[in-house]
């Protein structure tokens, strides 16, 4: 679901997550009665609870949901799927493009599945690595596919506002199984995405 109501979150936890916020408020100086800021840790606690809706996701259900038998086995990429995700060790956001490609084996998904697992995964606090795999092992193991690879290109808010304060870096995973494993599957596919033509 891509908005969720106030009523719709859990009345408990967003209460929990408003009070911890507006100590964090406090603490950092400003004063949690000025008028723009009264609402906010209700507004931080709903948006953090979007930001990590991914755990209450099951994602090997989304992809069930679509998978249609087919005899098609070529390759099917899905490129620059934008996501944004949280960095587990400073809960800062890190975001940038993922690409997608799997080889079916009798079946198909819905590609609009992809995305949405993409999304599953990046909603929970995360590191670019498991993100990765985490979409990786995700297909693999319920399209059962003769191969599936994941690039993910992403910049880290941690590294950018802070810490390193490197503006221009961007950071690459990879990951590749079945058919991808083979250097001249794997190099088409690089190649197809980093195409226009593609
Ligand atoms: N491998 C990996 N590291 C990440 C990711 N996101 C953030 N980091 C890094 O996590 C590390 C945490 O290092 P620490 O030394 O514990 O934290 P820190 O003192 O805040 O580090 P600095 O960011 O260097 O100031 C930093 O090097 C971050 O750049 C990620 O997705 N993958
Ligand atoms: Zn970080």
């Amino acid at each position: 679901m891509p908005y969720k109501k106030f009523e719709e979150y859990n009345i408990e936890v967003t209460e929990s997550i408003k009070k911890n916020f507006e100590s964090i408020i406090d603490d950092l100086g400003e004063d949690t009665a000025r008028e723009g800021i009264v609402k906010t840790p209700e507004r931080a606690a709903k948006a953090m609870q979007f930001l990590t809706s991914g755990y209450e996701m099951d994602a090997a259900e989304i992809l069930k949901g679509a998978m249609f038998k087919e005899d098609y086995d070529d390759m099917v990429i899905v490129k620059d799927i934008e996501l944004y995700s949280l960095c587990e060790h400073h809960i800062l956001p890190f975001f940038g493009k993922a690409h997608i490609a799997y080889i079916p084996n009798g079946h198909i998904v819905g590609l609009s599945k992809l995305p949405r697992i993409v999304d599953v995964f990046s909603r929970r606090l995360q590191v670019q690595e498991r993100l990765t795999h985490d979409i990786l092992e995700c297909i693999n193991d319920t399209l059962k596919p003769k191969g599936v690879a994941v690039v993910i290109e992403a910049s880290h808010m941690c590294m950018m506002m802070r810490g390193v304060q490197k503006q221009n870096s961007t950071t690459t995973t990879s990951g590749f199984r079945g058919q991808f494993e083979k250097i001249e599957t794997r190099t088409e596919f690089l190649k197809l995405i980093s195409s226009d033509l593609s």
